[in-house]
């Protein structure tokens, strides 16, 4: 079956930013959209989104179903073929499977994980060690500017490939579900959104990270500055390059070879001046969510590159220090529960 001859059934768990311009795309490629949503439930339920993206005009986006929990996602025994993942993963605050585990109630399910940082996987992997995994690293630029309003920069695609058990044969997986790869290629590509197939798609994790790990947090701890204006001012912009720097030894450290390039970046200098040379300013996703005092990807994106630092004997100073500078901003707007 491909995907010419099956319309495809996808959840979208977290219709925020992300989530929006998935599902748009995907149901433009042909494929049944449903979306679950929770503070933007009403307004997406009885208005969709309104999607401005690159120079088009804005268009709305209407999903096939929007739902609140996973009890009306389910009724009536619904399976779906693709559950997309696209909810902040905040482990520091809750099981991330727990997230998921609504909504899977069939083994053939494909789980795609679209969430930045290191080490989001797992716990989902441990809750349904039967469905395939698949981990989604986007590149894209998009926020939710009010409830079901969405500005999309024009950039889409995702490098993604089968996450399985530390210890399993990745390329025996790979061969054994080429399939499935090959299905999510199809679905993918008929939304016009670019997709890149990798064997081994842990690497591309530390490739992405060289920017979340430094911008992200950089933007945040120095009172919620652009990409544009962090380049531009020389201490922050030495701040930036210097975090990379660290991030590809961790990178190099963990991955035991060069952390693989994306559209050419292999260096803190390359992914500088691809940010720089942009058409307009990158809203870092950690900043975003400071301006809108929600709870921000530290752990997975930070605390976890430490982690894998320390394992590795990879001094990461400037990672510490923005990352105890980044928790307390947090505190301030979000204190801890106990
Ligand atoms: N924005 C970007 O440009 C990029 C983001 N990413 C990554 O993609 C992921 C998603 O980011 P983004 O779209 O920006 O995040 P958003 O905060 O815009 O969207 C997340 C959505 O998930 C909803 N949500 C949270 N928990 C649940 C739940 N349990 N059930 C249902 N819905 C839930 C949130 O609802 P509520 O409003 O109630 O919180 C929100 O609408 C993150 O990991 C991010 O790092 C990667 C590349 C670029
Ligand atoms: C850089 C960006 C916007 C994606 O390209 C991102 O990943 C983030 O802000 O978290």
């Amino acid at each position: 079956m491909t995907a010419e001859t099956s319309k495809r059934k996808i959840l979208i768990v977290g219709g925020g930013a992300v989530g929006s311009v998935y599902g748009w795309r995907l149901q433009e490629g042909g494929a049944h959209v449903a979306m679950v949503c929770r503070s933007n439930f009403k307004v997406v339920k009885e208005t969709g989104y309104t999607i401005t993206s690159g120079k088009m005009d804005p268009v709305q986006f209407i999903p096939d179903a929007v739902y609140s929990n996973g009890e009306e996602a389910v009724a009536g025994n619904n399976v779906f073929d693709y559950v997309i993942v696209c909810t902040k993963c905040l482990p520091n605050l809750y099981d991330p499977a727990e997230v998921v585990a609504p909504y899977i109630i069939s083994d053939k399910t494909v789980i795609v994980l679209v969430q930045n940082g290191i080490g989001i996987e797992e716990p989902v992997r441990v809750r349904f060690p039967n469905n395939p995994i698949i981990s989604g690293i986007a590149y894209i630029d998009v926020d939710q500017t009010q409830s079901g309003i969405i500005r999309h920069g024009g950039t889409n695609f995702i490098v993604c490939g089968f996450y399985v058990k530390e210890g399993d044969d990745l390329n025996a997986y790979n061969k054994d579900n080429a399939h499935i790869l090959e299905d999510i290629k199809n679905v993918f590509t008929a939304g016009n959104m670019g997709i890149n197939v990798q064997d081994n798609v842990q690497e591309y994790r530390w490739s992405k990270i060289i920017w979340n790990g430094s911008f992200n947090p950089i933007s945040v701890v120095a009172g919620c500055k652009d990409s544009k204006e962090l380049i531009d001012f020389p201490p922050t912009r030495q701040l930036l390059l210097d975090a990379m720097a660290e991030l590809y030894r961790v990178g190099e450290a963990v991955l035991g070879k060069k952390v693989p390039p994306v559209a050419g970046q292999d260096s803190p200098e390359s992914v500088l001046k691809y940010t720089r040379d942009r058409d307009a300013p990158v809203y870092p996703s950690m900043m975003v969510d400071c301006i809108n005092k929600r709870p921000m990807e530290h752990e997975v994106i930070v605390k976890n590159t430490i982690v894998a630092a320390k394992k590795c004997g990879v001094a990461v100073p400037i990672l510490e220090t923005v990352y105890a500078l980044l928790v307390s901003v947090e505190r301030s707007y979000c204190p801890p529960k106990n």
